[in-house]
């Protein structure tokens, strides 16, 4: 299934809607961000799963790791697991996501996008683990990747977010209800990226 972008790498959109998602670069210095981006890539037990798409297996096109508090269980493909630890870097990152948020989160996936051919399809994260609608935190390190968004209900309703080393993306309660979202494949050379979600799972 091709996801090439028709408007990613457009650059970054004007106007977003403040009541969907909040963007603030340099939310992490660039220093630190350089530290955290190759520690994060040397030392999360990254693991590339699969999905079922039309009755066939497909492998994932990014490796991830959950984290989180003991007890927040959560599934991939119907199979429940335990989330690895919090490590230090971790709860360092997630003290400053909850100053801004204002929320307590339990848990954090990583998605490693290794070069251009790793990519997240159109999705909103709305399982049932997450609650209804979730407010979520999203920071990145490394490659700057285009965040895509349209509307369920009109695709032609769209926004683009370029996702900077070191910056923060908030996305609010009605963001995962009526919008969905993805990172595409690019064809332009790209270097290693990692995102960072925190979440409420319940
Ligand atoms: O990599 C990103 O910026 C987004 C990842 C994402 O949408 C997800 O893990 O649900
Ligand atoms: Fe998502």
């Amino acid at each position: 299934m091709e996801q090439l972008s028709f408007f990613a790498e457009a650059g970054q959109s004007k106007g977003l809607p403040k009541e969907l998602l909040e963007y603030y670069a340099g939310f992490i210095s660039e220093k630190e961000s350089d530290g955290l981006l190759q520690q994060l890539i040397t030392h999360t037990p990254w693991k590339q799963t699969t999905q079922k798409m039309w009755d066939k297996e497909y492998l994932t096109p990014r490796l991830t790791s959950w984290h989180g508090d003991i007890g927040t269980d959560y599934s991939v493909s119907g199979k429940i697991s335990n989330p690895n630890p919090w490590t230090p870097e971790l709860l360092v990152l997630k003290g400053k996501v909850e100053a801004i948020a204002g929320i307590r989160f339990n848990s954090v996936l990583l998605n490693y996008y290794r070069d251009g051919n790793d990519s997240v399809a159109w999705h909103s994260d709305r399982e049932n683990v997450l609650g209804k609608n979730p407010v979520i935190a999203s920071v990145s390190f490394g490659q700057v990747r285009s965040f895509d968004i349209r509307s369920k209900a009109d695709h032609s309703a769209h926004y683009s977010v370029r996702l900077e080393h070191g910056s923060f993306l908030l996305m609010k309660a009605g963001l995962q209800e009526y919008w969905e979202h993805r990172i595409a494949k690019s064809t332009r050379p790209m270097k290693a990226r990692v995102n960072l979600t925190f979440r409420v799972v319940l």
